[in-house]
């Protein structure tokens, strides 16, 4: 998505280790119109599949999860959560998944009241790195019976190797931009062509 990748150019900063920080617009402080353009074009990307609920992870999924579901007809977001809470009752379906940012593991907890066996769900997340969070999601979706439809990512590392494993899989893998390199030493960003 041209826009998407204009903005990281201009905003988005190359870290050591891997790291594209973009706290600017996407995971931080939130360009909600981009948001918006982001939840159209997944409209777009996944026109004609049956979406009853978007799923996504705590915590930068979120934001863009609700701002697409107003292109999804409205449908509920439902976040997974990476801590226990008191807020939290009843069964749960539970995994853990490792933290790419916190460098740590934390667990991955639905309510069960939450994802219903039968229903089409729609992933979706704002960077697709190693793949350990859609992992996580994809796991407490079968455990529930959903079926995952597809799986909307902002921004895939395409050098990572969470995309090439989920495509191997078979998932409808959208990512609206896919980062092929990235140089810490001279910032320079190079984009798959779609
Ligand atoms: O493909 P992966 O290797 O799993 O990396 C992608 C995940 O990493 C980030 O989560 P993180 O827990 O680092 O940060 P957040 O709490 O800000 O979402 C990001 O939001 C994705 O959920
Ligand atoms: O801000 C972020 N930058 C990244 O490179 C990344 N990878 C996974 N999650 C991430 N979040």
């Amino acid at each position: 998505m041209k826009e998407l990748e204009e903005r990281i150019r201009r905003d988005g900063i190359v870290k050591p280790g891997n790291v594209l920080k973009v706290d600017a617009f996407l995971n931080h402080q939130c360009d909600v119109k981009l948001f918006d353009q982001m939840g159209r074009e997944w409209a777009r990307l996944f026109a004609g599949k049956q979406i009853d609920k978007i799923l996504t992870i705590e915590a930068s999924g979120i934001g863009i999860a609700c701002v697409a579901a107003r292109h999804f007809g409205d449908v509920p977001v439902v976040f997974a959560k990476k801590a226990q809470s008191i807020n939290l009752d009843g069964d749960q379906y539970v995994t853990k998944v490792y933290s790419f940012t916190k460098q740590r593991e934390f667990p991955v907890i639905v309510s069960k009241r939450f994802l219903n066996p039968g229903e089409h769900v729609l992933l979706i997340d704002d960077f697709l790195a190693n793949g350990k969070a859609m992992e996580g999601l994809i796991e407490l979706c079968h455990e529930a019976g959903v079926v995952v439809e597809g799986i909307g990512i902002a921004i895939e590392k395409g050098f990572q190797d969470g995309g090439a494993k989920l495509r191997e899989a078979g998932y409808d893998l959208q990512s609206l931009a896919i980062v092929d390199s990235m140089n810490p030493d001279t910032g320079a960003i190079t984009f798959r062509e779609a």
